[in-house]
């Protein structure tokens, strides 16, 4: 249940208010006040902690949430509890293992509206876009829910009647380990294909981001789940680590950035533990001159804007063939002129707040040093003060266009992580391709094109995970998504996730008598 507080002070305070008068909450009115971990079903404080972290509404600036960062020992209750919930549920069969799965899909949808309310309320995305999260997020359950029962092995006839057969089996506790921008969707694109192949997990969030994890929480509970099978610890880097350390963990599948991931694997290769990492990008989104030129620029909109420009696969180095690359400016300066800025529980607003102040002056200070590199603003880049005054204190910033751009800016090389785009002007194929290709990073690209057999040659020729082929940044659950080089590996959705979540156990089944050298 949702337990928050309308106003600001502690005689307004509501309890439970439903699913109902969630969604129909206005900014600056939430606080959380409900204990933010999750162990064996119930929310709890943390046995013991690593110091605190606050959790802003980036609209405002308030505080919505102070949270206690897990300790060891609560980390060490939550791998306890998550052990024996996962000795009830990997005994279960894969159809017992859908139901429950389908009846908590119908719970968020059925909830989708508060839901969506919370995310945008804690990360400041528009309540457009939360809505859309919810869905991929029930829509990745009810995936791996139908596949839960088609999960089997391999029969193997040998010699002498004798054959062997595999088994497709859970690994355990796995870990989840989540970034700030798709709090609700990362917690489910980790969280149903671990649960569908009978694992349990202790998912943390980001600090910044520790409320929606909750509400899944609750859901699985209530759709079934034994109790301690789907945990949340709440915490920073201190409290994953303990997670990654400890020693009944059989998994850890992490979303963040690089650095970290490097950390993270650094910390599991101790373990020997399978780990999945979705990092960082910086992905090239390529336009030929016979696109069609009214997508491409929705496709460029889409590929830098969505969630205030916070997503790992944006496509922020926007290379244009030279013959339309005018017209393209043109064009797409027209259309980010038209997106609403503004408080993101209002329908009509379409870019909410970034994150926090220090992202907001880093993603500043990435436009200035462009600026300083040669690098033209066509169009904003600066700090935007609504004019509602609840929206004072809030994060946000005019989306940003830059042209002029060489391949060496700092603002082409690094991952900014905001709503900037960069425009670079290119001439034939093999150069684009060369550049394209020409970062540490490998999670996403697009290329838009008339032409079928360049946009084939082209997709195959990109060295990322995931191409775009005449559109750019849809997930459809069905597709597998992860990185390339130092994006990362491992896959998320799609059904060869299910392989990241299992270990294969060969059985040998003799027929006949033992051979043996040793007996005569
Ligand atoms: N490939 C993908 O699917 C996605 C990648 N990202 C990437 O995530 C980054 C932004 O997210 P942030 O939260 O700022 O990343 P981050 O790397 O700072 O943090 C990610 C998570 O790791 C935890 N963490 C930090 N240090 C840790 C440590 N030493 N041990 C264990 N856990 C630790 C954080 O508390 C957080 O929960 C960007 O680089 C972005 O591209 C974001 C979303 C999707």
């Amino acid at each position: 249940m949702l337990h928050c507080a309308v106003g600001c002070g502690l005689t307004s305070l509501f309890r439970t208010p439903g699913i109902a008068a969630v969604a129909a909450m206005s900014t600056g009115t939430f606080v959380q006040l409900e204990p933010l971990n999750y162990r064996g079903g119930v929310r709890v404080e943390p046995v013991d902690s690593c110091g605190t972290e606050k959790a802003f509404e980036p609209a405002t600036g308030r505080v919505i949430a102070t949270l206690r960062c897990s300790g060891e020992r609560e980390v060490s209750l939550a791998v306890k509890n998550a052990k024996a919930a996962f000795k009830v549920w990997s005994k279960k069969s894969g159809m017992e293992r859908c139901e429950v799965l389908l009846e908590a899909a119908r719970m968020i949808k059925e909830q989708k509206n508060a839901i969506a309310t919370i995310e945008t309320i804690n990360n400041g995305k528009s309540i457009f876009e939360a809505r859309l999260d919810v869905d991929t997020s029930w829509q990745c359950l009810e995936y791996y829910a139908g596949l839960a029962a088609s999960m089997a092995g391999e029969h193997v006839q040998l010699p002498g009647g004798s054959f062997g057969y595999t088994r497709r089996e859970p690994l355990g506790v796995c870990v989840g380990i989540g970034a700030w921008n798709y709090p609700f969707q990362i917690a489910c694109w980790k969280s149903a294909p671990a649960l569908a192949c009978g694992n349990a997990m202790i998912f943390k969030p980001s600090p910044f981001t520790p409320v929606s994890a909750l509400l899944l929480a609750e859901i699985y509970t209530k759709a079934g789940m034994p109790p301690g099978l789907f945990n949340v610890v709440q915490g920073g880097a201190a409290t994953g680590q303990f997670l990654c350390q400890h020693p009944d963990v059989a998994k850890v599948s992490f979303t963040g950035s690089v650095p970290t991931g490097m950390k993270i694997m650094e910390m599991s290769a101790k373990g020997i533990k399978p780990v999945t990492l979705e990092l960082g990008g910086k992905s090239p989104l390529i336009i030929f001159s016979d696109c069609d030129l009214k997508n491409a620029v929705k496709g460029a909109l889409l590929a830098n804007f969505l969630s205030q420009g916070q997503v790992c696969c944006n496509g922020t180095r926007v290379f244009v063939q030279k013959e339309i690359i005018d017209k393209f400016t043109e064009e797409v300066v027209k259309q980010t002129e038209k997106i609403k800025i503004g408080d993101p529980l209002l329908e009509d607003t379409r870019m909410g707040p970034l994150i926090n102040s220090p992202h907001l002056e880093r993603v500043s200070g990435f436009i200035k040093l462009a600026k300083e590199q040669g690098a033209t603003v066509l169009y904003g880049g600066d700090v935007y003060v609504p004019t509602d005054p609840k929206l004072k204190f809030g994060y946000y910033m005019t989306p940003c266009i830059l042209t002029n751009c060489r391949d060496d800016m700092t603002c082409v090389k690094e991952e900014i992580f905001g709503p900037v785009m960069s425009i670079l002007s290119f001439e034939t194929e093999a150069e684009v391709l060369a550049r394209a290709n020409d970062t540490s990073f490998g999670l996403a690209a697009g290329v838009f094109t008339s032409d079928i057999q360049r946009a084939h040659r082209v997709a195959a020729e990109l060295q990322v995970g995931t191409c775009y082929i005449n559109n750019y940044n849809v997930s459809p659950v069905e597709l597998p998504f992860g990185g390339y080089k130092k994006s990362g590996f491992g896959r998320e959705n799609g059904r060869v996730t299910i392989e990241y979540y299992t270990q294969l156990k060969t059985v040998y089944v003799e027929m006949g008598d033992v051979e043996s050298p040793f007996e005569s």
